[in-house]
């Protein structure tokens, strides 16, 4: 089991996620270390792309801060590496396939091992295209983050046994951002998904509010909110990381709180 794996053991994991860059550099540097302070278990920081296909009008803006604010695929390795002087929270980059594969394959892995980046999560790359970047990927001791969702079907069984780090659970169909309701067979997905493999579970796509992570920790092993923490970036800006790191506090105290739950049933 890898790295990654083993953060899932004893408790639920809470995985925000950030864009690199937005709105600024240092004010990403202090969000990343406000959700690690928080309670964030892993950190996914998103690397701004010009063609964000998975992604709604929230995440869209974010990209286009941080573009404004000058961001490339360097400085996005400056950002962590200045995180590294203030905290080890485990990190995976959300990223599209053409960044590492512009920059890359091999030098791209390079730095990402350098700088203790444990995954990639990337949303375009297909079951059928592992191959050209896991090997690497391997030789780094870098997780390939993949993706299930609604429609995997009967690709599933393969997606899982090839999984490494953990698996992510689209919740329900399209791009993202905020939501009301999930793909009602979400609790079936997850079950399918453990058939096959031990590889924790994350559930991320549309969780806005820490009773909808509860909810989500409750079905599977962890639960991933992007869009909620990126709002709040851009409505503090560089007053931000006070917030998040008070939104994180809500939800870390949200998903892993068992006993509180029983006590209410009762
Ligand atoms: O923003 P949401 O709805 O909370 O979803 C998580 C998400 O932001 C993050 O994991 C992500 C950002 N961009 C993506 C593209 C594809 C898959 C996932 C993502």
């Amino acid at each position: 089991m890898s790295n990654l794996s083993d953060i899932f053991k004893n408790k639920k994991a809470f995985i925000p996620f950030v864009v690199a860059d937005d709105p600024d550099f240092d004010t990403t540097v202090k969000n990343v270390v406000s959700l690690a302070n928080g309670g964030a278990d892993i950190v996914e920081l998103g690397i701004p792309f010009s063609d964000p296909v998975a992604d709604g009008p929230v995440i869209q803006a974010a990209d286009l801060r941080a573009f404004k604010a000058g961001i490339t695929t360097d400085k996005v390795f400056e950002i962590v590496e200045a995180v590294r002087k203030l905290t080890d929270v485990p990190i995976v980059f959300l990223t599209y396939l053409n960044i590492p594969f512009k920059y890359g394959f091999n030098r791209f892995l390079k730095r990402c091992s350098e700088l203790n980046v444990s995954g990639l999560v990337i949303p375009d790359l297909p079951l059928e295209s592992r191959d050209e970047i896991v090997p690497t990927a391997n030789q780094y001791g870098i997780d390939i983050i993949p993706l299930v969702t609604p429609t995997s079907g009967n690709r599933i069984k393969k997606i899982a046994e090839a999984a490494t780090g953990f698996i992510y659970v689209v919740s329900s169909m399209g791009i993202t951002g905020q939501r009301d309701s999930f793909y009602s067979g979400i609790q079936e997905l997850v079950a399918e998904i453990r058939k096959y493999t031990n590889v924790p579970t994350a559930i991320g796509f549309g969780v806005h509010t820490p009773e909808q992570a509860a909810q989500m920790a409750e079905i599977a092993d962890g639960v991933i909110i992007g869009s909620a923490i990126v709002d709040i970036i851009d409505k503090h800006g560089i007053s931000a990381p006070e917030q998040v790191n008070r939104f994180a506090v809500s939800v870390s105290e949200s998903i892993n709180q068992e006993g509180t739950k029983a006590a209410k049933a009762v």
